[in-house]
């Protein structure tokens, strides 16, 4: 019996075709599900990809890893001198509900990165961070081009319809000024008790119902977008 399989794709990759297929309803009764997307940032050369980068239109390759990532391992850290710290603000400027853990020699308590259910929709731990999360606007240091973190709040209810064809209109039409590589969120729908949950990667989205709402929690909807968010008022 197997505990785990774990798919190790090319270091530049796109993991959003493999999500795709990994992905399954539930209905499906798999016996296999996806559990999260973990990326290895070598520190020293995402260091240097960065100041290559500084004061240009492009970005490092790494961020598009970083935007896709449940978990971004940061390695080799004995090979980097300066701020760990800053190299962490960069990772969360791109992603900003990555998890990130340090490492030399990619040495990780394998409960930190096995198991995280970044896809399940009852997963309440995840639910608790989109909660709270509230950063409402991409850091100004980001050209606008570059991928970044985008949240959109609104508490009154949604009808579940409309917001389905309007993540479509988004995500299939590409009908904003944003190129979204992933999305979370959490949906207040009109007439529902049920808070429920939004989770995108590329084209493919699904929205479910995970539970109750709390009496003591207000209700809200809440969309973080990752990816190239070409203006800030979009
Ligand atoms: N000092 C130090 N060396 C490391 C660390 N992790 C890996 N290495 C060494 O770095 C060298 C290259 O390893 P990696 O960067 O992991 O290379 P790789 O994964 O084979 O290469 P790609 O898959 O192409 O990225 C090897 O000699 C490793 O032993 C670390 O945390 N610190």
């Amino acid at each position: 019996r197997m505990d785990h399989i774990l798919l190790e794709t090319t270091g530049l990759a796109d993991p959003a075709p493999l999500v795709s297929i990994l992905w399954l309803d539930d209905q499906l009764e798999s016996s296999i599900r996806l559990d999260s997307i973990i990326t290895v940032i070598d520190a020293k050369n995402f260091r240097r990809q960065i100041d290559e980068h500084t004061n240009s239109s492009s970005f490092p390759e790494a961020f598009h890893q970083i935007a896709f990532a449940d978990v971004v391992i940061l390695n080799k850290i004995d090979l980097v001198k300066d701020n760990l710290e800053d190299l962490e603000r960069q990772i969360h400027d791109v992603n900003a509900l990555v998890t990130v853990v340090r490492s030399v020699r990619c040495q990780v308590d394998l409960n930190t990165i096995f198991d995280r259910q970044a896809y399940g929709v009852k997963n309440s731990s995840q639910l608790q961070e989109l909660l709270e999360y509230s950063k409402s606007a991409p850091p100004n240091s980001r050209h606008d081009n570059s991928i970044s973190t985008l949240c959109i709040y609104e508490q009154d209810p949604v009808c579940l319809t409309k917001v389905e064809s309007w993540l479509e209109d988004l995500l299939w039409e590409k009908k904003s000024n944003m190129d979204i590589y992933r999305c979370k969120g959490i949906l207040n729908i009109h007439d529902s008790n049920q808070l429920h949950t939004l989770q995108a990667v590329r084209e493919v989205y699904e929205v479910v119902p995970a539970r109750e709402w709390s009496e003591t929690q207000s209700r809200m909807n809440k969309i973080v977008f990752i990816g190239i968010i070409l203006k800030n008022d979009s």
